[in-house]
């Protein structure tokens, strides 16, 4: 857990325009990791403030992959952030495979597509933890970026739990919800039924499913 307040020892900031728009790239070091907040307007100071606490997913966020929705809702969460005018997306680093790391996340996979297994017994059966992340450096930074309180784009309940712990009231969640397709009908479904995710019923993820936050 990362409790102090971060110091500007620990940070560096720059404008970043990119094809969606000017963003504030905030980089930060909190619990051994290099982070990123992208900040959209201004927040500084502001109650219900937009944002995504998005878990670091290689496969999903930079190539692609179509096995979990991770890459569509970082499109998504920044696409609402430019939309609304202001926002924050805190991209966390040290989360990749729900905390277990990249390589143990590939072995999972091949459990998932060899075995049948789905995404928490393929961890299980590897002896690993199902979830390991620390969320304190988002509520650390969002602290430091003088955000007063949070509308949080996520359908994880802990993300709320620990936003909370951390400081940081959630005034609402909002759900960050993407179409879902073949390969990842089963994650999804998994998430929803077995970690407690707010996501829809069978059959009604729309290919099937639906907007991205508002
Ligand atoms: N161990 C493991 N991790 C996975 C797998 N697929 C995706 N992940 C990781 O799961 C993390 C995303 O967590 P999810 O449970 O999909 O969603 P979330 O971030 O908790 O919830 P949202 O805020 O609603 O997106 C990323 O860090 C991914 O690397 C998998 O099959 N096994
Ligand atoms: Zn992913």
């Amino acid at each position: 857990m990362y409790e102090q307040a971060l110091s500007q020892d620990d940070v560096a900031e720059s404008e970043l325009v990119t094809r969606r728009g000017r963003f504030r790239a905030v980089a930060f070091r909190a619990g051994g990791y290099e982070h990123m907040a992208l900040v959209h307007g201004d927040p500084v100071g502001t109650d219900r403030v937009l944002v995504r606490i998005h878990s670091e997913c290689l496969t999903g966020d930079l190539f692609g992959a179509l096995r979990c929705e991770c890459g569509e809702q970082l499109s998504a969460a920044l696409d609402a952030i430019v939309r609304e005018g202001s926002g924050v997306l805190v991209y966390l680093r040290g989360h990749e495979g729900r905390g277990i790391g990249l390589v143990a996340k590939v072995r999972t996979h091949v459990l998932q597509d060899e075995e049948g297994l789905d995404t928490l017994d393929s961890a299980t059966t590897l002896g690993l933890p199902v979830d390991i992340r620390d969320y304190s450096p988002a509520a650390a930074v969002l602290r430091y970026l003088g955000v007063r309180s949070v509308r949080l784009m996520s359908n994880n309940p802990d993300k709320i739990a620990a936003l909370e712990s951390g400081g940081l009231p959630v005034v609402a969640r909002v759900p960050l919800l993407v179409p879902a397709n073949d390969h990842n009908i089963g994650y999804l479904t998994a998430k929803r039924d077995r970690l407690g995710h707010d996501l829809p019923q069978v059959g009604l993820f729309p290919q099937h499913c639906t907007r991205a936050a508002e």
